[in-house]
């Protein structure tokens, strides 16, 4: 074997692992998996200034505009003063009405604009945290995606990222223009009287103490709230990736109250943050009142005394009147942030996943022809919780041919799949692809020289022609009649109402279970692979097609290095070698005629299925 061309160290690390991230303990499946357990590594606010950033310029111009509006609503009251001193002072209202008039079609027309950009400003948020989440997800590492359940991330995707959408855009910037607005409004009171600014004052710190109580408790109740959604999420998934097993189980009743008890907690959890965000306004709007109606008897009285004019004590309490909506905007704004924030934890909460990250590496080989594999000493285990699954495997399959590995149920057969895939790291050992282990391959170089039939021959929602093309999507329409040939697809191909073209529905429902296997291998084909791997694919196939597609395995094994997974021996029986695996060592190889001589537990698994006399 010629060594691949290439530097190997410069394509290492091509697997991203968050160091934050503490093992997980899930054992319960009635609810979501917590994503992962340790809070995300920046606090809510900086991701959320972070995710803003890149849009901050048409924020701040809405903000700017809204900003502008309210300053010029703010101009009303001391309008309205002018107008009544003009009365008093029986001169023409012309002037002052034409102002009045001017205030309120330039705050309207500010007030419709600014918001609007922000909005824009929010929508593209949320884009930039979903592109961000959508990489992440599906290049989660297949050991997360075991633990993990995809109702949940689904509703991490959706749901979470648009309650980011206020909060990014008119929350903070609203927040901060009602800010601005309290202060001046505060700055004129204090400007105007001082004594029923002192008065109006109390109120103001009352409002804040309560608010320091209530936020907190907002956020709490909104991941609590957010988290019971994802629960029944991932219970709806669960049930719709087995929706026939549920029926046919007559299971109906109890997933219904199953799903009806998550759905009650969601609602419950929704009420309680309801019930904090209500408390908010109530705490903000009751003191105002309070303000409102203190200012009426100190301000009278200091009329009454000469010791204020009636326009000023109109002036005071019309600018606390005005006050009042972005004393509750602010209140508002804050509890948004908090549902934000609460947001973005989960959200985050995917970003401590681990994930295989894209990365720019050399090609390593320009290799044509059949890849050679080789497992030296390998000892695996799915968790450091877990049982050995490999126990030291050794082999090779060196070139061109048909290695077949048989052996009993669990003994780690579909597992050596996995680790050739690199799906998962080896414990100690080495798996080797051409003689350079899977672990120093750039990832996507190693994955596109196989092509990977899975035990259940999986086939995703959309046309029969998308499902063929995935691995290969330059396949010309002349290498696709082919495989479908080659696979023995022409019949349905032409039954189906847009031949290549048909929806074949969600994981392929409309296909029977011989033909998403077919499927799967016309895809698999479809690569032109150096190296074929067939997990259990002939299980599904009747004994004419089984026989063609034994025919279609050694003629792959022609060209190109194809090791299968089988239980029924007789569709390997001609395999230059078989490997026989046993509780997760191997325990012989040979050619079939050899391990009928030789290896007992062979020979009993011919003879169970009539391939010799017991
Ligand atoms: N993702 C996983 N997490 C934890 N354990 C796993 C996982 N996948 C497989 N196992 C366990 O690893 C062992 C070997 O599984 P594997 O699928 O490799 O066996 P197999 O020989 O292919 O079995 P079969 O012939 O039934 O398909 C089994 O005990 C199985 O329960």
């Amino acid at each position: 074997m010629s060594s691949p061309a290439g530097s190997v160290g410069a394509v290492r690390g091509t697997q991203r692992t968050a160091s934050t991230r503490k093992p997980e303990t899930m054992t319960d499946t009635t609810t979501a998996a917590p994503v992962a357990e340790a809070p995300a590594a920046k606090a809510p606010i900086t991701r959320l200034w972070a995710y803003a950033r890149p849009h901050l310029r048409l924020l701040l111009i809405g903000g700017a505009l809204s900003f502008a509006g309210g300053l010029v609503g703010l101009v009303q009251p001391l309008i309205a003063m002018d107008v009544i001193d003009t009365l008093s002072n029986d001169e023409s209202l012309t002037r002052p009405l034409l102002y009045l008039t001017a205030v309120v079609i330039v705050g309207g027309a500010l007030a419709a604009l600014g918001p609007y950009l922000m909005q824009i400003a929010g929508q593209d948020v949320v884009l930039t945290v979903r592109r961000q989440l959508i990489g992440r997800l599906v290049r989660l590492q297949v050991a997360e995606v075991d633990r993990l359940k995809p109702g949940d991330l689904v509703s991490r995707l959706t749901s979470d990222t648009n309650l980011l959408r206020t909060v990014a855009s008119t929350t903070v910037i609203g927040g901060v223009t009602d800010a601005f607005m309290i202060l001046g409004g505060i700055a004129l009171m204090a400007w105007l009287d001082l004594a029923l600014f002192g008065t109006t004052m109390a109120m103001v710190v009352m409002v804040t103490v309560m608010m320091l109580f209530i936020m907190p408790r907002i956020q709490n109740a909104t991941v609590d709230s957010q988290k019971a959604l994802g629960d029944m999420g991932s219970l709806l998934e669960r049930i719709f990736s087995a929706f026939r097993t549920v029926k046919a189980s007559g299971a109906e009743d109890h997933e219904i109250s199953r799903l009806d008890a998550a759905a009650t907690t969601a609602r419950d959890k929704g009420v309680k943050a309801s019930f904090w965000e209500a408390l908010a306004g109530v705490a903000a709007f009751m003191p105002v009142n309070i303000a409102f109606l203190m200012v009426l008897g100190v301000g009278g009285a200091r009329v009454a005394s000469g010791a204020m004019d009636v326009g000023t004590l109109i002036g005071f309490l019309l600018l606390l009147f005005y006050l009042m909506g972005p004393i509750s905007g602010l209140v508002a704004s804050l509890s948004q942030l908090q549902t934000g924030l609460a947001a973005i934890h989960r959200v985050e909460e995917v970003a401590n996943l681990d994930s295989e990250e894209p990365v720019e590496a050399e090609r390593m080989t320009d290799r044509d022809g059949p890849a050679q594999v080789a497992f030296a000493d390998v000892t695996f285990r799915y968790g450091d919780d877990l049982p050995f699954v490999h126990h030291g495997v050794t082999f090779a399959s060196s070139g061109r041919g048909l290695t077949a590995l048989v052996g009993p149920s669990g003994a780690g057969k579909t597992t050596v799949f996995s680790l050739i895939e690199r799906f998962y790291p080896a414990t100690t050992g080495s798996v080797t692809v051409d003689g350079v282990d899977v672990a120093d391959w750039p990832l996507e170089e190693l994955r596109g020289l196989i092509g990977y039939v899975e035990q259940d021959a999986p086939v995703l929602d959309g046309s029969l022609r998308e499902n063929l093309v995935m691995a290969a999507p330059d396949a010309g329409d002349g290498d696709i009649d082919e495989v479908v040939k080659v696979a023995r697809l022409t019949e349905l191909v032409d039954k189906l109402p847009d031949g290549l073209d048909s929806r074949i529905g969600y994981r392929g429902t409309t296909l029977s279970g011989g033909e998403r296997q077919r499927v799967a291998i016309a895809r698999a084909l479809l690569r032109k692979p150096r190296l074929l791997l067939l997990d259990e694919a002939t299980s599904q196939l009747d004994a004419a097609n089984e026989a063609a597609l034994k025919q279609v395995m050694l003629d792959a094994a022609e060209r190109t290095n194809v090791l299968v997974v089988a239980h029924r021996l007789s569709t390997v029986t001609s395999a230059d070698q078989i490997v026989v695996f046993d509780t997760g060592v191997v325990r012989a190889v040979g050619t079939h005629a050899e391990l009928v001589e030789n290896d007992e537990l062979y020979r009993g698994l011919a003879a169970s299925q009539l391939l010799t006399a017991a």
